[in-house]
């Protein structure tokens, strides 16, 4: 049996990643795929007691270096015990959010630097990646903020309430890597209707597509 695909989705704040997972697996499914859809933080049990640590509680609960431990802690045991398990049994996986995320947040936007965050993954999780990162953009900032504003009614979660300035840095994080990395990691528009989307994260995955 062929192994299956792992695909990642990323972006800021709002920008429609959740709708777009759903959306996704959809698609995948009507094409005869198994698959398995999962997030991070979070995405094993393990993990997802990392969760609550890293997105609950006061701004300063966590250093930023404590904060990066906590992100790649929590990657190495959902990798371990969800997205490989799935990958043998020929399944595709689909995560909100996985390695980029730390990349542009604790990395760029947190200012521990792309590289030295790399260096974690590569200790905690032997460096694995994604077979594809699609991150989700939105031209104006704030568009996303204000689609999360009215899904949430409330400023967000311990990192998702962070200053513009710190989103804003990791929206140059997530191109920065892109830019890096453009096999692997590629820009989406995120603008436009729902169904817009999709056609586009399909078009993105067209030579994965069996
Ligand atoms: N293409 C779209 N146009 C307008 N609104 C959208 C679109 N896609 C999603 N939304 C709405 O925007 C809000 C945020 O979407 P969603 O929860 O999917 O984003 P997210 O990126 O997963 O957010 P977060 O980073 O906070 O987890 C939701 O209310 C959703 O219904
Ligand atoms: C994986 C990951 C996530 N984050 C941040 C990004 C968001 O603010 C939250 C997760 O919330 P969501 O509603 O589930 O998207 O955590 C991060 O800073 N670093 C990471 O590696």
């Amino acid at each position: 049996m062929a192994r299956g695909r792992f695909i990642s989705l990323e972006g800021g704040e709002g920008v429609g990643k959740s709708t777009q997972l759903t959306a996704l697996a959809q698609a995948l499914e009507g094409r005869g795929l198994k698959v398995v859809v999962t997030r991070e933080p979070g995405g094993s049990p393990g993990a997802e007691a990392i969760r609550k640590l890293l997105l609950e509680g006061d701004e300063k609960r966590w250093n930023p270096r404590s904060e990066a431990l906590l992100f790649a802690a929590a990657r190495s045991d959902h990798i371990e015990k969800t997205i490989v398990p799935a990958l043998e049994r020929g399944e595709w996986v689909l995560s909100d959010r996985f390695l980029d995320s730390s990349l542009a947040y604790q990395g760029e936007a947190g200012g521990l630097g792309i590289d030295a965050v790399r260096d974690l993954h590569r200790f905690g999780s032997q460096d694995f990646l994604p077979d594809r990162t699609l991150v989700l953009r939105l031209e104006d900032d704030a568009e996303g903020a204000a689609r999360a504003r009215v899904r949430d009614g409330n400023p967000g979660d311990r990192i998702g309430s962070r200053p513009p300035t710190y989103h804003a840095a990791v929206d140059a994080g997530f191109r920065a890597i892109a830019s890096k990395e453009p096999d692997r990691v590629k820009l989406i528009d995120a603008g436009g209707t729902a169904a817009t989307v999709t056609a586009r994260l399909l078009y993105a995955l067209g030579d994965l597509l069996p």
